[in-house]
């Protein structure tokens, strides 16, 4: 009796230990990098410049560390040759339980339980989200698109902001492209972004309760896509007839939610700064706008240049981790021929920020080059470190079972976006550079600027709009 009570308070020690400085580390496991602040650990160095601190400390203890974040052992994995190895881990590194944990804290939902139907529901992505679904989807976007550009820009010139621009037109067009026409009026875009602006403490696991404006918005949303509309995409209506089979309303009304947010949450300011870094670029500027003015958009995959161009803006904005949950204890070997020792419970974590910046491999990194990924063969560009090929030299849309389904809309989405506004409109840029990334929010997708960014713009005159644009 009194052993077992002795082995609870050493376990209960070791527990409370790891939750407020790391714990002791044992032999095979990463260095720590032990916390100033016992529990939060390193939480809000990494709210305020992940990056930043990912490469101090890689600096400081190598390619594999161990931070303390809110009170679990995260381990970061930064040698970009080992991040096939965490992504193929499946057995031991699990995602399921990460997702469904911040599905149910930022948008209320809980997943229905498994079974066929969920195994259908899993399907419906890659069944409506690429191959044969794209080009009805694409064809609709492309649609929407001219609509809202129309809607939001006319003949005179217009003082903007270029984010707020941007946020607009492909919103309106991205949700109309999922779930009908007309539904994406300028109270969505308010609700929407404000159910955004709390989604990284929500994530964290603040209470929701906890912002009354984000329940009252998120409430609208709610209602918003509860009608199964008939013109809404193939993928949506068929989520909907599945999810009302297998939950409850209240909860098919938070799993449409969630895929509004997943939807348009990163594409809001990936359209952004695709095309401000275009409109910043003069000589990428003029190569892009003269291969769609002789290809136009029928065939996306005949606009290399601008493809690139969307590539390389995405290596310059986005900032997610891809994080696994480790099952029970195990080692994970590396590239290196080393293997690290991992417990149950523990968190691992790649962050694709650190190799889209790394200079052995992008040349002037922080530069953005519209042609960097283009190769004179037509096919994928190689990259390498340290002698030999990446295997995934970009990865904004995640990697493994996690990774993105919507990442063909996705770039197809913000080409659209980018090729469009070149071609239709006259943009002038008050300013002659680019605000920063709005570190805030790292690790949770790609980032917004700081600030908005002045311009003027109008629809560009009939006599000199460009052919495949008009
Ligand atoms: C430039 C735009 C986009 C970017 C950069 C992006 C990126 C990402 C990333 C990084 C993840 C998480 C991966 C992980 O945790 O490992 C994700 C998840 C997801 N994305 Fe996207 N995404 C974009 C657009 C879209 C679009 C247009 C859709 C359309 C429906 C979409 C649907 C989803 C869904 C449903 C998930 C959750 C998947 C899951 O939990 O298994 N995304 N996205």
């Amino acid at each position: 009796m009194l052993e077992s009570l002795r082995t609870a308070l050493v376990r209960a020690k070791g527990r409370a230990a790891i939750r407020m400085t790391g714990g002791a580390r044992r032999p095979g496991e990463p260095p720590i990098v032990r916390p100033r602040l016992p529990f939060l650990g390193h939480a809000l160095a990494m709210g305020r410049d992940l990056t930043a601190l990912l490469r101090e400390c890689q600096r400081e203890h190598g390619d594999v560390f161990t931070l303390l974040v809110a009170g679990r052992r995260m381990h970061f994995v930064c040698d970009p040759h080992s991040y096939p190895h965490v992504l193929k881990a499946q057995d031991n590194l699990t995602f399921h339980e990460i997702g469904q944990e911040i599905g149910t804290r930022a948008f209320g939902y809980f997943e229905p339980p498994p079974g066929p139907d969920y195994d259908e529901l899993e399907r419906y992505y890659h069944d409506h989200l690429k191959n044969a679904a794209l080009g009805p989807l694409t064809s609709r976007m492309e649609e929407r698109l001219r609509v809202a550009f129309d809607r939001f820009a006319g003949d005179d010139w217009q003082d903007e902001g270029l984010f707020d621009f941007s946020a607009r037109v492909i919103f309106a067009a991205g949700m109309e492209t999922l779930y009908g026409e007309g539904i994406a009026d300028a109270a969505a875009l308010r609700d929407f972004q404000r159910t955004d602006r709390w989604f990284p403490l929500l994530a964290a696991g603040v209470p929701a309760g906890a912002f009354p404006g984000l329940l009252r918005a998120r409430e609208r949303l709610l209602a918003r896509v509860d009608r199964m509309r008939p013109d809404a995409s193939a993928f949506i209506r068929a989520r909907d007839l599945l999810l009302a089979r297998m939950t409850t309303p209240r909860n098919r009304q938070h799993l449409q939610v969630g895929i509004l947010w997943a939807s348009q949450a990163n594409t809001l300011p990936a359209a952004f700064w695709s095309l401000a870094h275009l409109l910043c670029d003069p000589h990428g500027r003029a190569a892009v706008v003269a291969e769609v003015e002789e290809r136009g958009f029928a065939d996306l995959k005949r606009l290399p240049k601008l493809f690139s161009s969307i590539c390389e803006s995405l290596r310059l904005c986005s900032e997610s981790l891809t994080i696994r949950l480790v099952g029970r204890d195990c080692e994970l070997g590396l590239a290196d021929g080393r293997s690290i020792a991992l417990r149950a419970g523990d968190r691992v974590a790649l962050c694709p920020q650190l190799m889209h910046r790394d200079p052995e491999i992008f040349a002037d990194p922080e530069r953005f080059r519209f042609d960097r990924f283009l190769s004179e063969g037509g096919g994928p560009r190689q990259f390498s470190k340290r002698g030999q090929r990446l295997p995934i030299p970009l990865m904004p849309y995640g990697g493994g079972v996690s990774m993105c389904p919507g990442r063909f809309l996705a770039n197809n989405e913000v080409m659209q976006f980018a090729g469009l506004a070149l071609t239709r409109l006259e943009i002038e840029l008050s300013e002659p550079s680019l605000p920063p990334l709005d570190k805030t929010r790292a690790g949770l997708g790609v980032l917004s600027p700081t600030r908005d960014i002045r311009c003027r713009i109008r629809r560009r005159p009939a006599r000199t709009a460009v052919n495949a644009a008009s």
